[in-house]
């Protein structure tokens, strides 16, 4: 078969990336012909599900992950999907097919008009190749844009009349290509800056979600245990960058100027790695920093040490920029924080858990490797207090806050570890905006446990609501939602908690099947 079709799949095949996450329309389904037996389709029911299975797959797996829209319709219903995906730096190859190029002036149906503008600004690099004969190389550049650093997702519209078109022999050069990214930071850039911190009274590092995707977790712990010096998680965390019961482990910093503010009073130096400086989200001015902080900054996105607001900036790998510091500091190791106390638990009320409760609970029930996705948002102290997470790939929430990843992502990263168990913490309004991802667990035997946290309301709008206030705002209520019924609707095993009792029942049955999913719609209070 010499047609663009399979030279395609062989890059892809070249490239690992024998998984794909779908929704077809008739566009797709010329490059979908003769579907090869050693790849995998992951079909979503609606594309923000696709992209949001695909986004968990790529995060938790961290390889390129191809996904296959159909065209605009398609490419719009992922956007929301997308928002996340280029926050979290999530390397996605997003392909949407074309109408057939003769029929794309007329503007004929199905035609994505304008395609490689249809998904900026939330793609890294978007293309609609001329011709057929630059697919392939479109393709393998799409590859290359979606890794190479910064990673994020990309974006190819591709006709579909050019997939039974015939290859050339210059194609064959792509197939032997490889890409690789140099060296980090030569020692002496580091050597100042671990002078600094070596002489610092009291520094204090701040970690991101870059340290967790890198795998540089060991790292920052050589790194806080070598400066004795108190972690805390940077603010809008998507990932976790720390393990939670290391003695420095505070918490989760805050996401106002104000209130990040209060919390670097009295560290002279901070070092912030893995994170934009910083991601506030609640509207508190104030002074950014305590009078005399240095912030010192590694990241490897020159876009987040362009656009920050303060600090000295050192752009490179985040690992290699950490253990550099750990090399270069040459420390035994100074005495470590006092660890943050335990928070005192208050029983439960008849016929609901506390948060904070279900959370203690479930850090017991869950296995030590288990990955968390959440998607409850106004849980963030309850859960950050209660749950022990010690691994890379341990957590991951949508980067960008747009709801409608949970569910489907926690199907993504289930289907990239199949070793550990995968529990989705998600609020019984966000489980609306990716529901039909239960569909898709149950069709492929992804054996995630969805806990869905029934208080009836948008919590975290009520918190909002009344910093702003705006209380008396209409729209802020979910009440009458039955979780159990809707999952054995879409073929996922079911049942209702009120009590730890029921919860601990519940998951120790889903816990021992581990070759479907099961949710568990826990009636939390607010
Ligand atoms: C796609 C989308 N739509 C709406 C919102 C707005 N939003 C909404 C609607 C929230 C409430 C989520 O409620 P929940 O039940 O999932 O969780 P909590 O009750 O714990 O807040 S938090 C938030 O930012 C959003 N972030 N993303
Ligand atoms: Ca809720």
């Amino acid at each position: 078969d010499t047609s663009i079709r399979a030279f395609t799949y062989e890059l892809l095949r070249k490239y690992g990336m024998t998984t794909m996450f779908g929704n077809p329309g008739s566009n797709e389904l010329p490059f979908l012909k003769n579907f090869p037996s050693d790849f995998r389709y992951i079909l979503g029911l609606q594309e923000g599900v696709v992209m949001g299975m695909a986004d968990g797959y790529a995060l938790a797996s961290g390889q390129p992950t191809l996904v296959n829209l159909h065209a605009a319709a398609g490419t719009g219903n992922a956007m929301g999907a997308l928002t996340n995906a280029y926050y979290s730096q999530s390397p996605l190859v997003v392909t949407a097919g074309q109408q057939a190029r003769n029929l794309m002036g007329v503007e004929a149906m199905l035609t994505n008009v304008d395609a490689a503008q249809l998904p900026l600004p939330l793609v890294k690099w978007s293309f609609e190749p001329a011709e057929a004969s630059d697919v392939p190389r479109a393709m393998s550049q799409a590859i290359h844009e979606a890794t190479l650093p910064t990673p994020g997702p990309t974006y190819l519209s591709i006709p579909y009349s050019d997939w039974d078109e015939e290859t050339d022999a210059n194609m064959d050069h792509l197939l032997q290509r490889t890409v690789e990214v140099g060296a980090g930071p030569h020692p002496d850039q580091l050597k100042d800056w671990a002078d600094v911190l070596a002489q610092a009274d009291n520094p204090l590092l701040v970690l991101g979600p870059e340290v967790d995707a890198q795998r540089a977790n060991s790292d920052a712990v050589e790194l806080a245990n070598a400066l004795g010096a108190p972690v805390w998680v940077a603010p809008s965390e998507s990932r976790c960058p720390f393990p939670t019961n290391h003695p420095a482990f505070r918490g989760v910093l805050p996401i106002s100027i104000r209130e990040i503010h209060e919390h670097l009073e009295g560290h002279d130096v901070i070092l912030v790695a893995g994170a934009p400086v910083f991601r506030y989200h609640k509207n508190l001015p104030g002074d950014y920093l305590p009078a005399g902080a240095r912030v010192l900054h590694i990241t490897g996105d020159p876009r987040q040490a362009a656009r920050a607001p303060f600090g000295e900036a050192l752009v490179t790998s985040v690992k290699q920029g950490l253990a550099g510091l750990v090399d270069a500091l040459n420390l035994s190791g100074r005495a470590l924080p006092e660890p943050v106390p335990q928070t005192e638990l208050s029983p439960d009320p008849p016929g609901a858990m506390h948060p904070e409760n279900l959370f203690h609970l479930l850090n017991r029930l869950a296995p030590d490797n288990v990955s968390y996705v959440k998607e409850a948002t106004a849980t963030k102290e309850a859960f950050w207090s209660q749950i022990h997470m010690t691994q890379p790939n341990s957590y991951f929430f949508p980067a960008a806050g747009g709801l409608g990843f949970g569910l489907p992502a926690a199907v993504g990263v289930q289907l990239a570890m199949p070793e550990r168990r995968v529990v989705a913490a998600i609020g019984d309004g966000s489980a609306n905006y990716g529901i039909t991802a239960l569909w898709s667990a149950a069709q492929y035997q992804v054996p995630v446990i969805f806990v869905i946290l029934k208080n009836g309301t948008y919590g975290a709008l009520r918190g909002f609501a009344s910093l702003l206030g705006a209380e008396d705002s209409p729209g802020l209520d979910v009440p009458d939602l039955d979780f159990c019924a809707i999952a054995k609707g879409y073929g996922v095993e079911a049942g209702a908690a009120h009590n730890a009792e029921t919860f601990e029942y519940l998951f120790q049955q889903a816990m021992a099947q581990n070759n479907r999913p099961f949710l568990i719609e826990v009636s939390t209070t607010f």
